[in-house]
């Protein structure tokens, strides 16, 4: 398989042409939902999501536990199917498509990647362009693989950690190299579900300066990334969607979504947010012994 680039700009995935590849005309969007719903045993888990998502915005999904985020992100991911409503991955309608091959062209990070066997974080990576946990052990990667494989190693920050063992690394090196494995194939799209969860602070931050660093590098590709924590998200976020039970608060540019009042109603709480130098922080806003409510 060779490597294509996510930096082209329109079109399929390249390397992988052929009637059955994904497409999308210049100008549309990568991922599209329109009035959504997920219905579960009788439950909305989510009603009329609306988002256009397009190459080169990054989108943060913010909202209180159990408000839909990973329903949504499984939706994304062409890994579930709506209810209700229509959802386009790659131009390609969920429930016309074989799912599979469309997963194929996704970079979708998970976080319980299940991994057992002491592969280098080289090896891990290089599992990338077959997709599987195990190396395929009847291919040997091409030239260009392994340059990729470098590349993407370099970006996320783990050179001097390539031929460490995966059972030896922390969590935040863990969470890098399975950024660099989803990067593989070159997908136009990663999906990323709550990566800084559990980091420590310099974990953390290494983990969001190669964030910015790929985006950088790579302006066509696209990205959505779940939390729960304002502080976890990179300074190249362009756009949030903010969940509450289910259902959309607000969604668009990052600067007229993260604000003290709609950031306050998903959460259910008065909470105060600011941005410094790119990044942001939220705090519970003194109580409410005044009834008033922050202001946007
Ligand atoms: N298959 C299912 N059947 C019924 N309810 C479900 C199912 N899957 C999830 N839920 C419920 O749907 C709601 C949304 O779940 P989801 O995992 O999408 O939320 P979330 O925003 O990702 O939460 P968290 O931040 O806690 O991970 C939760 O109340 C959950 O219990």
């Amino acid at each position: 398989m060779s490597t294509p680039d996510p930096r082209t700009p329109s079109g399929p995935p390249t390397g992988t042409a052929g009637p059955t590849t994904p497409a999308g005309p210049a100008g549309e969007p990568l991922l599209r939902t329109r009035a959504v719903d997920v219905v579960r045993d009788g439950r909305h888990l989510l009603r009329g999501i609306d988002l256009a998502i397009h190459p080169g915005e990054h989108w943060a999904l913010l909202g209180p536990n159990g408000a839909g985020k990973s329903t949504l992100l499984a939706l994304l991911g062409a890994v579930s199917h709506p209810t209700r409503g229509e959802v386009d991955v790659l131009g390609r309608r969920l429930g016309r498509v074989d799912v599979r091959g469309l997963r194929a062209h996704l970079g979708h990070v998970n976080p319980r990647h299940p991994l057992r066997s002491p592969l280098t974080v080289r090896e891990v990576v290089l599992t990338g362009t077959t997709g599987t946990i195990e190396p395929d052990l009847h291919r040997k990667p091409a030239p260009e693989e392994l340059d990729r494989a470098e590349r993407l190693i370099d970006t996320l920050g783990m050179t001097a950690a390539a031929e460490s063992a995966w059972t030896t690394l922390s969590q935040g090196e863990r969470g890098r190299a399975l950024i660099a494995r989803a990067l593989m194939p070159s997908p136009r799209l990663l999906l990323l579900d709550e990566p800084a969860t559990g980091l420590d602070l310099t974990a953390r931050e290494l983990l969001l300066d190669s964030l910015d660093l790929l985006r950088h590098q790579h302006p066509e590709l696209a990205s959505v990334l779940v939390t729960h924590h304002l502080e976890e998200l990179p300074e190249s976020t362009t756009h949030a969607l903010l969940l509450r039970g289910g259902e959309t608060v607000a969604a668009g540019p990052v600067d007229e979504v993260m604000t003290t009042g709609l950031v306050s109603a998903t959460f259910g709480h008065p909470i105060r947010i600011t941005r410094h130098e790119g990044r942001w922080t939220a705090r519970a806003a003194a109580p409410r012994r005044s009834g008033r409510t922050p202001a946007v």
